[in-house]
């Protein structure tokens, strides 16, 4: 499927549902055994259209995981349970991702819920499934792949203080993984009531809070507890998210209730589409046309305004609830896109390893890597979050198009599998940053057009 598809496709009726939730484990040794946890009448669904990896029950096929992310208390477990408990063709594999030592058996016990109590889970050691205990959060779900056959989907639940970008990068990169595995997208839980507030937290460091990285990473964006804001608020939040991540689709509900379409089987990671992207760049302007205007007379709109009794705009029932324009207005979204029939592969890598690696926007200077960043030099650093794109490469027979994804520092790029769209037919491709530090979008340009060696006209930005 194609993520671009305005449509998701539809889930083929099942049989019979069966929930595969993993018991807990102490080391990794002790693997536990998948359990069917409920055996429910099936229920009509009203399409017949199967998804590949709702077919590919077996052994050597690829499942897909699907990393549900989002802060404390955003609704995670709720979609978890909601989704165990609706009717999919998918016999689904729940990873609880743990964090620390008290909230494992609460969230626990919220999986797998459809009246039958869970008894049985998955906690992984260590808590956060992240770089330092990569391996043994690898080794887990190796385990966990020995089971292959009597489940076709894994849902990793992250914790709400998780940084979903070194998760993803286990399965994604993982090339022992990757063989049985793949990355299908990351879901995140927004809580529409406080999520202005937990992006007001604070890094010691100076670095991105987790749930501005969940929100630039998502791939689907869950607007959820819209029954605690007012209607005006809830459609603010979505432009302000919409400004964050260009690229992410974006729901709003209520008790993490979506269509099953909107999170499973989005093939995020695989199918990109230039006409995808230009349609997220639009929407883009739009909100941000909306956003101006509001914003006029609205001193919300600037970063460093705090709400008070100076605030002349007591009537305006955000302060009753999130507040527009509060949101990171440091990450934004920006768009490339190359007119000319090809780009070179090599010179795009080279650049976006500057970009990625270095933390800065190139010019012909190279940085210094033995000095001690500045304060400055921390508050200009670059931090991309998310690269999603198409390209033609010059280095490639004519016609070829290469997907380009990119978490954090790492990026992938491969052959692309859709047919291409008439954006791609038109031009050598396009392709989206999400991050904080891109907002001279000038100097990104500039550079842009030095590395790859472009004449102005021939690289555009938005
Ligand atoms: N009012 C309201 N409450 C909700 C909604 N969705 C979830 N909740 C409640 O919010 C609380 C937290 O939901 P969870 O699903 O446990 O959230 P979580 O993200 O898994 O939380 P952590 O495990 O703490 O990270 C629970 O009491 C839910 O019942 C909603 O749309 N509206």
């Amino acid at each position: 499927m194609s993520s671009s598809d305005n449509e998701c496709p539809t889930l083929a009726p099942v049989a019979q549902e069966e929930k595969a939730v993993l018991q807990s484990f102490e080391d990794d040794e002790d693997m536990p055994d998948l359990v069917d946890t409920t055996t429910q009448p099936p229920v009509a669904q009203s399409s017949t259209k199967s998804s590949d990896a709702a077919t590919a029950a077996g052994v050597g096929k690829k499942i897909p995981i699907t990393i549900i992310t989002g802060f404390l208390g955003s609704g995670k477990s709720t979609l978890l349970d909601y989704i165990l408990t609706e009717k999919h063709n998918y016999k689904v594999a729940v990873i609880l991702n743990e964090f620390g030592d008290t909230g494992g058996i609460d969230q626990a016990m919220n999986v797998g819920m459809g009246g039958e109590v869970v008894e049985e889970w998955l906690e992984l050691k260590n808590g956060c499934l992240c770089c330092t205990v990569k391996d043994n959060g690898v080794l887990a779900i190796e385990n966990l792949m020995k089971k292959k056959g009597k489940f076709d989907y894994i849902l990793l639940e992250t914790t709400g203080l998780a940084d979903p970008g070194p998760i993803a990068s286990i399965f994604w990169m993982d090339d022992d993984l990757g063989s049985d595995i793949y990355l299908d997208g990351i879901v995140t839980l927004v809580d529409s009531k406080n999520v202005r507030k937990e992006l007001e937290l604070k890094k010691e460091d100076g670095s991105l809070n987790e749930t501005a990285k969940q929100i630039a990473m998502a791939d689907r964006l869950i607007l959820n507890k819209t029954d605690l804001v007012d209607k005006k608020a809830i459609d603010q939040l979505e432009e302000d998210c919409r400004a964050m991540n260009g690229v992410a689709q974006i729901v709003q509900t209520q008790h993490s209730k979506v269509d099953l379409r909107f999170v499973l089987d989005i093939a995020a990671f695989d199918a990109v589409r230039a006409k995808e992207l230009e349609m997220a760049e639009a929407e883009r302007k739009q909100s941000k046309g909306s956003s101006a205007t509001d914003s006029q007379d609205h001193a919300h709109d600037d970063p460093d305004h705090v709400h008070g009794e100076h605030c002349n705009h007591e009537q305006d029932e955000r302060h009753d609830t999130p507040v527009s324009n509060h949101l990171d207005k440091s990450i934004t979204t920006t768009t490339i896109t190359f007119h000319t029939p090809t780009v070179s592969q090599k010179a795009f890598e080279h650049w976006l390893q500057t970009l990625l690696w270095e933390h800065r926007i190139p010019d012909s200077e190279p940085s210094l890597e033995e000095e001690t960043p500045s304060e400055e030099d921390t508050a200009n650093r670059l931090d991309i979050l998310r690269v999603k794109g198409i390209l033609k490469p010059s280095e490639r027979p004519f016609g070829t198009r290469v997907v380009v994804q990119g978490v954090q520092e790492l990026y992938d790029i491969k052959d692309a599998v859709s047919t291409p769209d008439q954006e791609e037919l038109i031009n050598a491709g396009r392709v989206v940053f999400i991050g904080r530090g891109l907002g001279n979008r000038q100097q990104l340009l500039a550079s842009c057009r030095l590395f790859m060696d472009l004449e102005e006209g021939q690289v555009s930005i938005h």
